[in-house]
């Protein structure tokens, strides 16, 4: 730990070191048809979860992705967020906590993301939701491949009965589903692989469900195909599954035409880390 560490950083840093050997434990070994992940409850003191919550953004300055595939408001800019949430997100994406959670799931090394790419705060409203899932693979550059995904659930007083749980599967058609409960002051770290499908349940509960999503990778030396994000309809939804398999050929046949480097990027847009 070094001079620099933020105060915050300390903080999970100690509560992710001091549940280790449990946490180890839940994360488990790779097993076929499971997805390793491991919960840690109580993660901030009261007051600063509570001025976190005080200070999150509102829903004009963030934005919207609303379709079949998922429901939900991001942040895409760290410089727009106020002071107690961005302590957060930036207390959050440190090289120490990269190293606790490298620790729990024994990962060689993980690095932190300076340009939080698809990271920072996401807010579901009553009716959102995602679908089955496969985030994608690399950080913006594609040189270093994304092993875990850290979410940090926020919302206050949740309910089981309120939704927008975390479900897992190993392969979404034929795998067992894990559900994960979202719980307040909660932090869930999860693989990210080919295999580690996961959805989040409609919210049917009245209020917000705020997450601060955080990705860990592995160091550029170690080469791994490109993965884009791929959705698949929930159990059942065979006509949903058919558009969205097509939809993903779409994509896939338009980045490997180089598509990517004509669009607008909402990401490289925010300060680096420290900046
Ligand atoms: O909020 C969650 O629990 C999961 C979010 C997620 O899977 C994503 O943003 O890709
Ligand atoms: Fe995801």
């Amino acid at each position: 730990m070094s001079e620099s560490t933020p105060p915050l950083t300390r903080i999970i840093e100690a509560r992710l070191l001091e549940e280790t050997p449990r946490l180890r434990a839940e994360f488990g070994a790779l097993r076929p048809g499971h997805v390793r992940s491991f919960a840690l409850d109580d993660l901030f003191p009261r007051e600063i979860l509570d001025a976190a919550l005080a200070a999150m953004p509102t829903l004009p300055g963030m934005l919207r992705r609303a379709n079949s595939k998922e429901r939900k408001f991001v942040c895409a800019r760290l410089d727009t967020l106020a002071g107690p949430v961005r302590d957060v997100v930036l207390a959050l994406n440190r090289p120490e906590i990269a190293a606790a959670v490298a620790g729990i799931t024994g990962m060689s090394a993980l690095e932190t993301d300076p340009q939080l790419y698809n990271g920072g705060v996401t807010c579901m409203l009553p009716g959102d939701f995602m679908c089955p899932h496969l985030d994608n693979s690399h950080d913006y550059a594609r040189k270093r491949r994304r092993e875990v995904v850290m979410l940090t659930y926020l919302s206050p007083h949740w309910r089981e009965d309120y939704g927008g749980h975390l479900m897992l599967w190993q392969d979404h058609r034929k795998g067992a589903l894990q559900p994960v409960a979202y719980r307040s002051n909660r932090l869930v770290v999860m693989e990210t692989t080919d295999a580690s499908w996961h959805a989040v349940t409609p919210i049917t509960g009245p209020m917000p469900r705020i997450n601060v999503t955080t990705y860990f990778y592995a160091p550029p030396a170690i080469r791994h195909p490109v993965r884009l994000t791929r959705f698949a309809a929930w159990p059942g939804q065979s006509v949903r599954q058919a558009m969205f398999d097509g939809e993903f050929a779409l994509r896939s046949l338009a980045n490997r035409a180089g598509a990517r480097r004509f669009l607008p990027n909402r990401h490289v847009d925010k300060p680096a880390v420290g900046a």
